[in-house]
């Protein structure tokens, strides 16, 4: 074969078993056949890749390079571009070797392209590059960006205008599938004509219309959806869609089916930053871990995995994605909750500051050092003292600093006032700020270094009763601040006093070395305070690099400062930055969207989402009883579980007691696959668990059950609306609402 064999024809198809097809899907089907088994003769004449050593690279390097001497003038960017990232790979410490193609799934996309004045051509997308132009095989990693954006960009049958290395390209698609290949079968292929998948048999079958549109979540997986009729019927848990599904049930991989928006946003410019607001399940997650892969392949040794941060909202949130990050080529990525992040860092940076972690930190006081104002206060603050010079420079200036600001009364208050803020009002900064006056001086006590200056500087501390004086003292009359028990922080600390380092001393250090990323992924974005965001900006290198994704919808940390993207944006001076809005909900059924919607009431965007699937009907079954509740469930989830070994089912009660109960009860009626999550321990396996809504964000079952939604367990406020959408849109098929007492009032009218 010569470098020109793929512009040929392919060769004539292998008659496959697809007697119940019409001719142009038999047609479809014997050609993507054909192209397999090709790929698969010519894969199987290669040498078996041997492990490259970890400091060696030249075997890939020697390889690349023969395959750039043979190869035609368009395939060569692509080549050039894994040297490179085979070269800048080779630069990191604890190297990872390039993956050859997997003969078992070598390739999840087709183009046939035709450009003018040549033959047309076939190229596949893959999740390495290998192009062989003797054999006829062109496979290209799907963050090469030239190919991968006529891939997700343009339809079939549309023209294109991309540019290849140095030279400008149009062409027309005259096809693009999408297939699922799974131990070297090709057993799906998705195509404007329809989706045809392969039986068990191995006959081809087409799905009907409504199934083929259902694309989504579940990765190369065959989604069962013309197995619906099996189930679905009212009081039966679950629909048959999780018969197929994948045991593993961590955050798929899904380069096969990104949609254009969302590949626009994964290939944004390297540089800046991305705002996603998208509603649950519409690819927030998704697309961060992708456009960490895209960048990491694209840019260089710019983007290395010890370069990148992810910052995520819960230890489940990093469990869920701890598989797709190796996946996706990026092993060894940091995956860090921001307190998580904040505490360790704020703990290197402060070492000697042994203060314990208040553990019932009053709301008016998270409101106070998490909102806008005092962002605000710090910020000037730092630039006055740093133009005035009464600042100490060193570490111990900035906890001064932190101490001062909190505590300073009058500056407070007018900072506060001029906020202006109907849900924040005066009388409870006063109490919040008294908090602070009273334990900033404590803190500052616990510094042994210090002490004797705080002594000569108390003339600036917030007076202290005379009560207060002597339980500092101690009764015995001894200097007892080691024991004050004020002498503590507020978890909301660790980000102020970061950034008060920050704004005083500049970046933030790892040992001696200035702490900064390359590129920086905030999943969960809206449960942040703008001072958490702004710590984060700022650990970032220049020129930015960041993804922020979150939605409002989801907000569950209603004193966090956080109101919306276009405000935090302005406050962290980002007015200019764009929000880009995600609108497809890829996870949830449209009556399950319909459902999360509606409890969400006023706060629900205007612009509902676009829920492509459609399944079970949401139902609410009612009960005198939580003990009645949970023997109806028991009945419910035998047979399911017999029925769907595979699913994964989430009851949800928004307290943990209430969680509780129902496990109790579960238990004792020996429902198989079992499981009691209470610190976010989640097993991402088929099976039942039962939970708190607060754990399970970020998560996806297939099936989920919201309990206790009952008046006095939700009642009509913004918290309630935002938990009972979280956890509704928890699920992927199917969901019931239980009540076990008056019915919750958020519940929809049109439920019963
Ligand atoms: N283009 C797509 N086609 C099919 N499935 C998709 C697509 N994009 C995302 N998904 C799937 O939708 C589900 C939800 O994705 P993801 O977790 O990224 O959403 P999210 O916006 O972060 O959700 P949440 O806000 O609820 O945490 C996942 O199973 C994911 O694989």
């Amino acid at each position: 074969m010569n470098a020109n064999d793929l512009q040929a024809p392919l060769d004539p198809p292998q008659p496959g078993n697809t007697a119940s097809l019409d001719e142009d899907a038999a047609k479809i089907v014997q050609e993507e056949e054909a192209l397999l088994s090709r790929v698969k003769a010519h894969l199987a004449t290669l040498p078996p890749p041997k492990p490259a050593p970890k400091s060696d690279y030249d075997e890939q390097l020697l390889s690349l390079r023969d395959q750039i001497a043979s190869a035609r003038l368009e395939d060569v960017p692509a080549l050039v571009q894994q040297m490179e990232r085979v070269t800048g790979i080779a630069a990191q410490r604890n190297a990872h070797v390039v993956e050859p193609v997997d003969p078992k799934s070598p390739y999840f996309g087709h183009l046939r392209l035709r450009e003018k004045g040549r033959p047309d051509r076939d190229v596949l997308i893959g999740k390495t590059t290998h192009v062989d132009a003797k054999a006829g095989v062109r496979i290209v990693d799907w963050r090469h960006a030239p190919v991968s954006q006529i891939y997700y960009r343009y339809e079939e049958g549309t023209d294109y205008e991309e540019t290849f290395g140095e030279r400008d390209v149009e062409g027309t698609i005259l096809a693009r599938r999408t297939v699922t290949i799974d131990e070297s079968e090709l057993l799906r292929i998705s195509a404007p004509q329809g989706t045809f998948v392969r039986g068990m048999s191995g006959a081809w079958r087409s799905l009907d219309v409504r199934a083929a549109s259902l694309a989504g979540g579940q990765g190369v997986a065959i989604r069962p959806e013309d197995m619906r009729e099996m189930a679905g019927r009212a009081g039966a848990l679950g629909t048959g869609a999780a018969f197929h599904a994948r045991e593993d049930r961590h955050l798929p991989e899904i380069a096969a089916l990104l949609d254009p928006r969302q590949f626009e946003l994964i290939s944004k410019p390297d540089t800046g930053i991305v705002v996603i607001q998208g509603g649950a399940g519409s690819g927030k997650t998704t697309i961060g871990v992708h456009r960490m892969a895209f960048l990491a392949y694209n840019g260089g040794r710019r983007f290395t995995a010890d370069k990148m941060l992810v910052v995520v909202g819960s230890p489940a949130l990093r469990a869920y994605i701890s598989e797709v990050l190796p996946a996706l080529g990026l092993p060894g990525i940091a995956v860090e909750t921001y307190a998580e992040w904040a505490r360790s860092v704020r703990i290197k940076t402060f070492p000697w500051l042994e203060a314990p972690v208040e553990e019932n930190t009053p709301s008016v006081v998270t409101r106070y050092k998490t909102h806008p104002a005092m962002l605000g206060l710090f910020e000037r603050r730092a630039k006055e003292v740093l133009e005035d010079g009464t600042i100490r420079r060193d570490v111990r200036g900035v906890l001064y600093f932190w101490a001062d600001v909190l505590s300073d009364k009058d500056r407070v208050l007018a900072a506060f006032e001029a906020a202006n803020d109907p849900e924040f009002p005066m009388d409870q900064v006063k109490r919040a700020w008294r908090w602070c006056a009273d334990r900033c001086p404590a803190v500052l006590d616990l510094d042994p270094g210090d002490r004797t200056e705080r002594k000569a500087a108390s003339a600036d501390e917030p007076e202290y009763s005379e009560e207060e004086h002597k339980r500092r003292q101690g009764v015995d009359g001894q200097d007892a601040s080691d024991r004050d028990e004020r002498a503590t922080l507020d978890v909301e600390d660790d980000s102020l006093l970061l950034r008060a380092y920050q704004l005083l001393r500049g970046e933030l250090k790892k040992g001696k070395q200035p702490l900064l990323y390359e590129h920086l992924f905030v999943d969960e974005a809206q449960d942040l305070a703008p001072v958490d965001l702004s710590v984060l900006m700022h650990v970032v290198n220049q020129p930015r690099s960041i993804t922020l994704a979150g939605d409002t919808a989801q907000r569950l940390f209603m004193d966090s400062g956080f109101r919306d993207w276009r405000q935090t944006l302005d406050e962290l001076g980002l007015s200019r930055v764009e929000v880009e809005p995600l609108r497809i909900a890829y996870r949830s059924t449209r009556e399950v969207m319909e459902f999360a919607r509606a409890v969400l009431g006023p706060l629900a965007d205007p612009t509902p989402p676009v829920a492509p699937r459609s399944g079970a009907p949401v139902e609410h079954h009612h009960f005198p009883s939580q003990g009645a509740a949970a023997a109806f469930l028991a009945d419910a989830i035998r047979p399911l579980i017999q029925r769907e070994p595979r699913a994964t089912l989430a009851i949800l009660s928004r307290h943990p007691e209430q969680a509780d109960v129902y496990y109790e009860a579960l238990r004792m009626a020996e429902i198989p696959h079992l499981r009691r999550i209470r610190s976010y321990e989640f097993a991402f396996r088929p099976g039942v668990e039962v939970t708190e809504i607060r754990q399970v964000k970020g998560l996806e079952y297939d099936y989920v059950v919201l309990l206790d939604v009952n008046a006095a367990t939700y009642p009509a406020d913004d918290e309630s609306r935002h938990l009972l959408h979280i956890g509704a849109t928890r699920a992927a098929h199917q969901l019931w609402v239980v009540s076990s007492g008056a019915p919750s009032p958020l519940l929809p009218a049109w439920l019963d």
